[in-house]
C-alpha cells in the first residue's frame, strides 16, 4: 500500500515523555452529547517539535487542552501517561511550560521583569542563586532575541509595548525560564506576521534542541517553511487521527493512499483534504466520506504495526541557521529527563518576589496613584474650608455632624470602586499562574493587599490631618489619634470589601454596578440620613453588621463628647452639649473602643471571605486521568 521503514525512527529503548491511549471527549449539547475527540491515541519524545495540525473545529485546542489537563466539563476516556507512568497531577503542573494563545501577562511589567518574576518564583531557591536566576534570564532574553526590547513595558491596547511577536516569545520565555520537560503552545502563531510566526516555530524548534525539551503545538495553517522545521506532525480532522507520523512523511503518506499532493505548501494540502466542504450538501457528505476514509486508513495503518521514517536522517535548515536534526534523538536524550516537580520556595521568599512585583505595577499605575492622591488634595482643601474653623455655635453642630458624615463617605467610596477594578485587573494572568503552580494563594493574597494599601493609606492620612487641623476639630491629642484610628479601620475595612466583591464578581461592569447599591445600605444605616433609633425595629438590626455606622458612631462621639455649645436660654430645641447631640442621633450605643475593635474584626472577616472566594473561584477544575 505505502512504502514503509521497518526501523523504528526513536531509538529502541527510548520512552515517550507523553503517551496517550484511545482519548475519547463528550460534551453536553442541547439534543444529547457530542463526540468531540474520537479515539485519538498517540506519544511524543523529549527533543521533538510536535504539531497539531487540522481545519478550524477539527478538535487541535482540545487535545492539547487534554495533554495539558486543561481541560474543562465533559466527559473524557482513555490513558495518559508522563514518562510510562500514571500522571501526577502535581508534578506534571511543574513540569508543564503551557503558552496559552491569549498573551496572559501583566502589562504594566518590562519585559525583564516578567522573566525574572517567573525565574524567581518558580525556580527552586536551594538549586539557583539569585545570579544563576538573572544569568538564565539573561540567556534567555539572548535566546529569544529579546535583549533589545529587555526594559520595553509588555504593553496592552492602553499601554504602549512590545510588539506581538515579541509579547509572544516573552509568553513563552516565562514559561521556558523554568525547567520544563514539556512545553505545549495553542496556535502560538495567531496574530502574527508570517516572519514573527515563523521566529516563533523556528525558536520553539532551537529550544527543543538545546533543552531537549519536547514541544507540542496547535498551529492552524503554517507555511512551507514552518512545516519543515515541524518533527512529527498530528493531523486532526473532525475530530478524527488522520495522520500522525514525521512531518517529512506525510505528504508521502497521503499521496500512497491515492491523495497525490495539489500544493506546493503541505499544510494547505492537507488542510484541504481534511477539510469539510459545506457548499452544497453532496460536497459536504463527499468530504465527511473522504475524512472518515482518511481516519480508518490511518487506524488501519497503525494496526498494521508499520512505522514512518524521516526521509533523511539528518537535514540542516538553512534560514534559520539552526542545527535541526529530525529523528535521531539519542537514548540518552531520550531518558534525560526531570522526574520530580521542582520544590517550591519559601513562603517568605515567594512573598517578597510578588510584593515587589506587584509593587513595581503600582507605582506604574501612575493616573491611579496621582489620581488618587490629586482627589484627597483637592477634598482636603474643599472639606476643609467648607466646615472652616468650626465654632460653637448651633450652625457648628449641624457642620460637625456632616463632615464627619462626609468623611466617613470619603472612606468608602472613592475607595471601594477604583480598588475592586484593580483587584479584578490581573484575574486573567491570575488564572494562568494558579494552573501552572506558580505561587500559592496566601502570598499572592497578602502581597496584592499589601501593595495596594500604601495608595490609599499615604494620602488618606494626610487628607484627614488636614480636614482635622482646618476645620478645627477639637485640638486633644488623644482625640485627634483616636480620629485617625477610626478613619483608617474603615479604610483598611473598605479595600477589604473591595477585595471581597472583587471576588464574588468576576466582571468589571457587573461589579462597579452592584456596588454603589451595596454601598447605598451601608450609607442609609450609618446614623446620619436615617435616625439610628427610629429606624423600624424589622431592620435596625442591620446598623450592627454596617462597618459605616461603627465609624460614624465613633467619630461622633470622640468629636462631640466634651464640647458645649452655645445656646439661646428661650430656644428649647437647641442643643446645650456635644452628648444631647450623640444622644439625638443615637449613636451612643457603642462604646468607641467597640467601634474600633468591631470594624477591625469585620475588615479581617472581609479580607477572610476574599481569600476563601478566590481560593474558590480560581481553583482549577479540570479533568484528570
Ligand atoms: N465544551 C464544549 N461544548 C461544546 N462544543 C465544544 C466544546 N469544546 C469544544 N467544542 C467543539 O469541539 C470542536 C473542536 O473545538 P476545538 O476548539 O478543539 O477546535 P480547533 O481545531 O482548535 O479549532 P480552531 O482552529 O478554530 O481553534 C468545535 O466544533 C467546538 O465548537
Amino acid at each position: 500500500m505505502i512504502c514503509l521503514d521497518a526501523a523504528p525512527a526513536q531509538p529502541q529503548n527510548a520512552q515517550p515523555i507523553l503517551s496517550w491511549n484511545n482519548l475519547n471527549y463528550d460534551v453536553k449539547v442541547k439534543d444529547g452529547t457530542r463526540r468531540i475527540l474520537h479515539d485519538i491515541s498517540g506519544s511524543i519524545y523529549p527533543g521533538e517539535l510536535v504539531a497539531i495540525m487540522g481545519a478550524s473545529g477539527a478538535g487541535k485546542t482540545t487535545l492539547l487542552s487534554i495533554l495539558s489537563g486543561r481541560v474543562k466539563g465533559g466527559r473524557l476516556e482513555g490513558e495518559i501517561k508522563f514518562q510510562g507512568a500514571k500522571r501526577n497531577p502535581h508534578t506534571f503542573k511543574r513540569l508543564l511550560a503551557y503558552v496559552e494563545q491569549e498573551d496572559l501577562m501583566y502589562p504594566s511589567l518590562t519585559v525583564e521583569e516578567t522573566l525574572m518574576a517567573s525565574a524567581q518564583l518558580r525556580l527552586p531557591n536551594g538549586k539557583y542563586s539569585l545570579d544563576d536566576k538573572k544569568e538564565r534570564v539573561n540567556t534567555l532574553l539572548r535566546q529569544l532575541r529579546l535583549s533589545q526590547v529587555k526594559d520595553t513595558l509588555i504593553g496592552d491596547h492602553e499601554i504602549r509595548g512590545v510588539s506581538g511577536g515579541e509579547r509572544k516569545r516573552v509568553s513563552i520565555g516565562a514559561e521556558l525560564v523554568t525547567d520544563p520537560a514539556i512545553l505545549m503552545l495553542d496556535e502560538p502563531s495567531s496574530g502574527l506576521d508570517s516572519s514573527s510566526a515563523e521566529m516563533v516555530v523556528t525558536l520553539a524548534k532551537e529550544m527543543s534542541r538545546k533543552r531537549n525539551l519536547c514541544t507540542l503545538m496547535t498551529i492552524h495553517q503554517p507555511s512551507t517553511e514552518m512545516v519543515a522545521q515541524f518533527d512529527k506532525l498530528i493531523l486532526l480532522a473532525q475530530g478524527k487521527l488522520v495522520y500522525m507520523g514525521p512531518a517529512n512523511q506525510a505528504v508521502r503518506y497521503f499521496d500512497s493512499l491515492g491523495y497525490p499532493s495539489t500544493n506546493s505548501n503541505p499544510a494547505s494540502f492537507f488542510i484541504d483534504l481534511m477539510n469539510i466542504d459545506f457548499s452544497s450538501t453532496e460536497a459536504m457528505k463527499k468530504s465527511e466520506e473522504r475524512v472518515q476514509s482518511l481516519a480508518d486508513l490511518f487506524v488501519k495503518f497503525q494496526d498494521s504495526g508499520a512505522k514512518l521514517l524521516p526521509e533523511s536522517d539528518k537535514e540542516v535548515s538553512g534560514d534559520s541557521g539552526i542545527s535541526t536534526i529530525v529523528g535521531d534523538i539519542t537514548e540518552e536524550q531520550a531518558n534525560l529527563v526531570l522526574m520530580e516537580s521542582p520544590p517550591m520556595n519559601s513562603w517568605l521568599s515567594e512573598m517578597i518576589v510578588l510584593l515587589k512585583r506587584d509593587w513595581a505595577m503600582t507605582k506604574r499605575s501612575r493616573s491611579f496613584v496621582w489620581g488618587m492622591a490629586a482627589e484627597c488634595l483637592v477634598m482636603m482643601l474643599f472639606v476643609g474650608f467648607v466646615f472652616f474653623q468650626l465654632k460653637k455655635d448651633q450652625a457648628s453642630v449641624q457642620n460637625r455632624v456632616g463632615a464627619l458624615f462626609f468623611m466617613t463617605l470619603m472612606d468608602i467610596y472613592p475607595v471601594i470602586i477604583p480598588a475592586m477594578v484593580v483587584i479584578m485587573v490581573g484575574r486573567k494572568v491570575l488564572f494562568r499562574e494558579r494552573s501552572s503552580g506558580t505561587y500559592r494563594m496566601t502570598t499572592y493574597f497578602f502581597a496584592r493587599a499589601l501593595s495596594l494599601m500604601p495608595v490609599f493609606f499615604i494620602p488618606y492620612m494626610i487628607m484627614y490631618i488636614g480636614i482635622y487641623f482646618i476645620s478645627h476639630l477639637q485640638y486633644h491629642a488623644g482625640k485627634f489619634f483616636i480620629h485617625m484610628a477610626l478613619n483608617l479601620v474603615l479604610l483598611f475595612c473598605s479595600i477589604g470589601y473591595a477585595f471581597m466583591m472583587a471576588m464574588i464578581v468576576n466582571r468589571i461592569d457587573i461589579a462597579t454596578t452592584i456596588a454603589p447599591v451595596s454601598l447605598a445600605c451601608f450609607i442609609l444605616f450609618a446614623g446620619n440620613l436615617a435616625n439610628a433609633n427610629a429606624i423600624t425595629p424589622v431592620l435596625r438590626w442591620i446598623k450592627y453588621f454596617c462597618i459605616v455606622f461603627y465609624t460614624y458612631s465613633g467619630l461622633m462621639q470622640n468629636e462631640l463628647h466634651g464640647l458645649e455649645f452655645i445656646c439661646d436660654p428661650d430656644d428649647f430645641s437647641c442643643y446645650k452639649d456635644g452628648a444631647e447631640v450623640i444622644e439625638f442621633y443615637g449613636l451612643d450605643v457603642v462604646p468607641i473602643w467597640a467601634t474600633i475593635v468591631i470594624n477591625l474584626a469585620l475588615g479581617i472577616g472581609f479580607y477572610i471571605i476574599a481569600y476563601c472566594l478566590l481560593r474558590w473561584a480560581t481553583k482549577p477544575r479540570f479533568l484528570w486521568i
